[in-house]
């Protein structure tokens, strides 16, 4: 599987503060890549980096094969249409409705016909398992789990090719938390999605991802599958998740 994202040697720095010091990945095509890590250790820095919000110091960053450095204002235009995101808050604007948060980015980036946007808002309404009724309805009539599958929808419009997910089920109860992780499989199943998510939740971590990537004291101190990360021998990773790691993934 050849990688769709590679990130080498990254160095971030506010004001006095390292945040990333050597910090190197690999994401693969296709796969299903979280990262976890304690609060404050990176992590949404190293999303906004990978979506050119925010430049680090040193190192680089290749997403889809374009160097984030030296892109074109073009080139990263294309980029950010081969992607979609769902930020942790869903950031639906309250004065749309529903139908109308999702099909946005095709009213701003293309020039799709009033039909056509229609019939595929419609489709991404019924992928991510919402109800056409529900289209009319505004963010403040959605419960959180609806708010979080209209972003999905709104992220997918595009048909991007990859997937950024900041802290997606926060916020959830536990049966939306499975349904959505769910959804999350099915979807890079279906539509050949590479995902990349940050979390903090070990168990949607067991039940959807193929590969971990743990951030502590400024680089990756783990990436791998998790099978091998209980026969990993570090303190930081047994103090981390605080549990017997063998346990959680055959809790139901
Ligand atoms: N724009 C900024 N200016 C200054 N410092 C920042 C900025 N953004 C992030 N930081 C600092 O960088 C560090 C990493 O923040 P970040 O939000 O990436 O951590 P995180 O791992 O996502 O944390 P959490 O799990 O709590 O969400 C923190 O110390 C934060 O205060």
């Amino acid at each position: 599987m050849s990688n769709i994202i590679e990130v080498r040697d990254l160095r971030t720095v506010f004001d006095e503060r390292v945040v990333h010091d050597g910090l190197s990945l690999n994401i693969k095509k296709g796969e299903i890549y979280a990262i976890m890590g304690p609060s404050g250790a990176g992590k949404t820095t190293l999303l906004r980096e990978m979506l050119m919000l925010q430049e680090p110091q040193s190192g680089s960053i290749r997403v889809l094969g374009y160097d984030l450095k030296n892109i074109q204002y073009k080139e990263a235009q294309k980029l950010r249409q081969m992607w979609g995101v769902l930020f942790q808050s869903a950031a639906l604007f309250s004065s749309l409705t529903l139908k109308e948060n999702i099909a946005l980015p095709l009213v701003e980036y293309t020039d799709l016909s009033d039909a056509m946007i229609d019939e595929i808002v419609d489709f991404k309404i019924s992928i991510v398992g919402l109800k056409q009724g529900d289209g009319a309805l505004y963010p403040s009539q959605l419960s959180g789990g609806m708010k979080k599958k209209a972003g999905l929808a709104r992220a997918l419009v595009m048909d991007p090719e990859l997937l950024f997910l900041d802290e997606p089920t926060s916020g959830l109860d536990p049966i939306s938390v499975k349904e959505f992780d769910a959804l999350i499989v099915k979807l890079r199943d279906t539509l050949k999605l590479s995902v990349v998510m940050v979390s903090h939740d070990l168990q949607s971590v067991y039940d959807t991802i193929d590969t971990l990537a743990i951030i502590d004291d400024k680089k990756i101190v783990y990436e791998g599958s998790l099978e091998n990360l209980s026969g990993s021998n570090s303190d930081f990773i047994s103090r981390f998740f605080n549990m017997d790691i063998n346990k959680v993934g055959f809790h139901e």
